[in-house]
């Protein structure tokens, strides 16, 4: 095999991380899994045809035993018992890296996915920023010269690295000529450079591993952690995996997913974002009884939402794994205090929640909301730093449960056909600039949250749905027309022309296709926009 590194322009960072050892293991790791990658990838396809089909799933009937027996992940480690609140963002630029490292959470997701866009120098330089946190040396001036450096007054968060998902090549390194596995090259890289160092210090290596669909793929993570941890000599079950359960075949394979992470498991996280995008995707040609409302209007105390979490915590504790909570939209403007008033309340309302439920934990997208997720947790931990030992033996869930999403309350709207055509093309401009996370009217847009503006637009035409506000039914001609208004109205607002013609134009372009051809639905937005970012 023949690992090459065939980039547009060298990224900064490259000399540190993409050395030939490094670049080694990456090969090795693709020598032995990615034949296993490809083949879990493309089971996908069939398990969502059969789903969507029959309008119904169900818990997989060849785990009944590992669903009835009595067995429990491995005891936790002391970095990771209190998680009480972590931060997520990405780990490039690397003032984003500081300011989460300085947040006073304690744990800091730096994501590879979601919120990062992996352009050649986020992948590379995202590496360098994790490097050097790694070690404590990482600092940065800003452009206008703003200092940044890691504070030594209070420990800093544990790091806990989420690679990107399954399906995205990283195609600036290639392996005999192929696209290499972006997932693989991610883990592989902060693997290879970090894993020695933090596994002494007792903080690591620790992964929070995306958009899982089946208990294969977490088996496949698992060997990739015991061949990496023998390879570069590191105790087996040193590095542990929190698995986001943000897919609807995961949702039934919870306990699955643990047992075969057992050895490396921490606990599973209840990303809501990509839950929803699944089911709007499994669901996307199976009737009006899967149209869900307007974006705005799903909320976590929709009952399959809280059929879902519900099921996540009683899972989790059962089986001494952690209950992470998600991600609340709203986000503080540090210019509108107001706006910031209200989004502090919201996202207290949704931590207390989650806390009152047995959550060990969450996440916040903003430093200003460290200390309130902190405050809700620790009214409901009092002293104790997690509640692993409450057991929800009243949650009872079943597969309607689940899947009741016809019982959603709310109404689709043209209004939020509009809104969800305006941040499917904002978000993706912005990701064709570099950027994987944005704050549009107040709320963080990822891309989690834009698949599910573009899906739900599709999902809408395909079934003809009748808007409440207008009384007239989602066509082809209509979103034609209404995204020709929305890129009008980006157009006025954005000043720059040079910037409106190289992002928002192709993204408008990425967006039209997406959202128009009810034939093909593609399954990542980030595919085709990929083809376009450098
Ligand atoms: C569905 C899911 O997967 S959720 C998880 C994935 N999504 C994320 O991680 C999104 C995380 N959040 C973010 O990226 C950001 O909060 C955004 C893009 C939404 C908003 O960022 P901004 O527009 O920069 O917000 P704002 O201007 O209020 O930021 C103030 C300061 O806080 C910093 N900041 C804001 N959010 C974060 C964060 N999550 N991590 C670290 N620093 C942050 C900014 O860099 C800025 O720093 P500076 O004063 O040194 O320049
Ligand atoms: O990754 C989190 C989500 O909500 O999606
Ligand atoms: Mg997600």
């Amino acid at each position: 095999m023949t690992i090459s590194v065939n980039a547009p322009y060298e990224a900064e960072g490259t000399e540190q991380i993409l050395t030939d050892e490094a670049l080694q293991f990456v090969e090795e790791l693709h020598a032995r899994f990615a034949k296993t990658r490809n083949e879990v990838l493309s089971n996908r396809d069939a398990a969502q045809q059969q789903a969507a089909r029959t309008g119904a799933m169900d818990f997989p009937a060849e785990t009944a035993e590992v669903r009835g027996g009595d067995w429990k992940v491995a005891e936790q480690p002391q970095s990771l018992a209190d998680r009480r609140v972590e931060i997520t963002g990405p780990p490039a630029p690397a003032k984003m890296a500081i300011n989460a490292l300085n947040s006073g959470a304690k744990v800091w997701l730096a994501c590879l996915e979601d919120a990062l866009s992996p352009s050649w120098q986020n992948v590379v330089s995202g590496q360098k920023n994790l490097y050097e946190a790694a070690r404590g040396t990482l600092q940065f001036t800003s452009p206008e010269g703003k200092q940044y450096t890691l504070r030594d007054d209070v420990p800093l968060p544990v790091v806990v690295v989420r690679p990107r998902g399954w399906h995205l090549p990283e195609k600036n390194i290639t392996i005999d000529g192929e696209r290499a596995i972006g997932a693989l090259v991610d883990f592989g890289l902060h693997f290879f450079h970090n894993a020695k160092v933090l596994s002494e210090k007792g903080t690591g290596p620790f992964y929070y591993l995306p958009k899982l669909e089946h208990y294969l793929e977490a088996r496949l993570w698992n060997d990739i952690f015991t061949f990496a941890e023998e390879r570069l000599g590191i105790d087996h079950g040193t590095v542990r995996a929190t698995v986001l359960i943000e897919t609807i075949p995961a949702a039934f394979q919870m306990d699955e997913i643990l047992y075969e992470l057992r050895e490396h498991a921490s606990g599973l996280n209840a990303g809501r974002w990509d839950y929803l995008f699944s089911i709007i995707k499994y669901f996307r040609a199976s009737g009006s009884d899967f149209v869900l409302p307007d974006r705005a209007q799903v909320s976590m105390t929709q009952p399959f939402m809280r059929a879902y979490t519900e099921l996540l915590v009683k899972t989790c504790h059962r089986r001494g794994a952690f209950a992470m909570g998600g991600m609340a939209a709203f986000i503080p403007n540090r210019r509108e205090p107001e706006v910031t008033a209200q989004a502090m309340e919201k996202v207290r309302d949704d931590k207390a929640r989650e806390a009152r439920d047995g959550f060990d934990g969450s996440w916040v997208a903003h430093p200003d909301m460290v200390d309130l997720c902190a405050e809700e947790f620790s009214k409901v931990l009092g002293d104790k730093t997690n509640q692993l030992d409450r057991q929800r033996d009243d949650v009872e869930v079943s597969a309607q449960d689940l899947l009741n999403i016809g019982a959603a309350e709310g109404e689709v709207t043209e209004q939020g056909v509009r809104t969800n055509l305006y941040v499917a093309v904002y978000y993706t401009a912005v990701w064709l600039s570099g950027n994987g996370a944005v704050a549009i009217h107040n709320l963080m847009e990822d891309a989690a949250t834009a698949e599910i503006s573009r899906s739900q637009v599709w999902q809408q035409i395909h079934n003809q749905t009748v808007t409440a506000d207008t009384g007239a039914p989602v066509t082809k001609d209509l979103v034609e027309k209404l995204l020709s208004d929305e890129v009008s109205r980006l157009r006025s607002e954005i000043d720059d022309a040079e910037t409106f013609s190289k992002y928002f134009e192709p993204a408008a372009d990425v967006v039209r296709q997406l959202v128009l051809d009810t034939e093909n639905y593609e399954d990542y937005l980030t595919i085709p926009a990929y083809e376009v970012l450098r």
